[in-house]
Formats: structure tokens, sequence, C-alpha cells
């Protein structure tokens, strides 16, 4: 028999790229769930507490429930591979307001490739827009291929922007091997109620202890741009030194 999570709150990662919709999504799970659930939220952003600031003021939850964490460079890093700030902000949320039954937290708007830690999260939301275009969700990704769902937002804004949606979501689900993927309108009230109930389903899993965390895999290497005009940057797992070309360009996080 799996070992009960009741004490626990659940852990769940918002991640995707810049503006795919990712507080607004918080924002909707929080308007829909708020009643009936004790919640709290952690954002990230690189230099400010904007998203934090943002969820604050949309009134959809206490404010001092929700908490933001500044990464500084590397959103990705704080989500991925030292995930201390974010460890710490959690449990101190945890600790204040024990007990939560969720807390949510939502990535530095990054790239493609970003993926929360199995350590840090129980499950993890993956986050694209129509407006990223339709063949978004084909280009796949550890996220967008490995996580517990995929949100492809903003279907109202489709037609605008010349996107079929059921053909994104059939792509989307090919490019997950089947896995979840809803389409979602926060204009859309029947697609927020699948929201929800998939948040409900979850929790009832992860209390049960049948839930069991999947790692969506590292990210992939990619491209900073700095002062000297940028350095391949790559995770692995189980190493977390980072290697650059050029001679003092390797640093450990
Ligand atoms: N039309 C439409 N716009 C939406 C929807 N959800 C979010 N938006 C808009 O999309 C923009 C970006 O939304 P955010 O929630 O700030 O996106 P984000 O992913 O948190 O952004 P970063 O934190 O900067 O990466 C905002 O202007 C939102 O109002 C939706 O369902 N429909």
């Amino acid at each position: 028999m799996p070992e009960s999570n009741s004490t626990r709150s659940l852990r769940l990662g918002i991640a995707g790229p810049v503006g795919t919709g990712k507080s607004s999504l918080i924002a909707t799970i929080c308007r829909a769930l708020s009643d009936e659930l004790r919640l709290g939220v952690i954002t990230n952003d690189i230099y400010t507490d904007e998203d934090a600031r943002f969820l604050r003021s949309a009134g959809v939850l206490d404010p001092e429930r929700i908490r933001a964490v500044e990464t500084g460079a590397c959103p990705h890093t704080a989500i991925r591979d030292d995930i201390t700030v974010n460890l710490l902000a959690v449990e101190d949320l945890e600790r204040d307001f024990a007990l939560l039954d969720v807390v949510l937290i939502e990535s530095g708007g990054d790239n493609l490739t970003a993926t929360f830690s199995p350590a840090l999260v129980d499950a993890q939301i993956f986050v694209l827009d129509v407006a990223g275009g339709g063949d978004v969700a084909r280009k796949g990704g550890p996220g967008i291929a490995r996580a517990d769902l995929l949100v492809v937002n903003k279907t109202d804004l489709a037609p605008y922007v010349g996107v079929d949606v059921p053909t994104m979501v059939a792509d989307a689900r090919a490019a997950r091997d089947g896995g979840e993927v809803l389409a979602l309108s926060r204009t859309d009230a029947a697609s927020v109620a699948e929201l929800r109930a998939w948040v409900l389903r979850l929790l009832a899993a992860h209390r049960s202890g049948f839930h069991v965390p999947q790692d969506p895999g590292p990210m992939a290497p990619h491209f900073h741009a700095d002062d000297d005009g940028g350095a391949l940057h790559a995770h692995a797992d189980g190493d977390h030194e980072h290697s650059h070309p050029g001679a003092d360009r390797t640093h450990a996080h």
C-alpha cells in the first residue's frame, strides 16, 4: 500500500515560455478552488516580484499566501538544479499556513526546455499558447513531451492568429504519446471546469499516495546571450556544473 501524503501539500509546478499565461492560469486555479481548498503560491521572477504582485492585485487569494522568489540569472536553475530557495519558500509557506492543500509554484518565464525537479514539485503543468504558433507543440522538448499536463492556452485568440485548436491539440497529444492535453481559455468556463477537475483528481491521487512524481528530464543545451556574445549552457542530471566554451566559463550552481 503506498504511503499516504495527506499531511503534506501537493506541490504543483507551472512552467512554460514567457507570456504563455502561467500567472493567469494560477489565478484561474485560485478562483476555481480557493473556496474549497487551502492554497498557496510561490512565483519565480529573474529580477522582480512582478508575478506575485499581479496575483496579489488580482484578489484571488489572501496576499500573504503569495510569496515571490527572485532567482537572479538563469530562472530555470532555481526550479531544477539548485532548488534550495524555492524549497525554503514552500516550506515557510506550509509552516505559516499549516495545513495547505496545494502550493502552486510558477517558474520564471523561460524557454521551451525548462522543467521542474521532481524534488521540488509533485507534478508539473507546461503551458503553451496559441499565439506562439500552431506548430510549437510539434517542436517537443521535455516539458511538452512529459509534463503531467500540457495546456494549450488562450484558445479564444486562435481565430485571430490563424491557429486550428483541434490540430494543435492533436499535434500535442502525438508529441506526448497520448499524454493529457487541455485546450484552455480563461473565458471558456467548460475548459476552466476541466482544469479544476484535473487538479482535484491529482490532489486525490497525491493524498492516497498513488501519485508518483515523474521527472520530465533535464533541459536541452541552450544558448545564453551575454556581453561576450553568449555561451552554450548544458544541464546534465547529477552534474551541476555548467560548461561554457572558453577558458574560465565553467561555473557551478
Ligand atoms: N486572450 C487571452 N489572454 C490571456 C489568457 N490568459 C492569459 N492571457 C494574457 O496573456 C498575457 C500574459 O499572461 P501572463 O499570465 O502574465 O503570462 P506568464 O506566462 O505568467 O508571463 P511571464 O511570467 O512574463 O512569463 C497577459 O496579457 C494575459 O492577460 C487567455 O486565456 N486569453
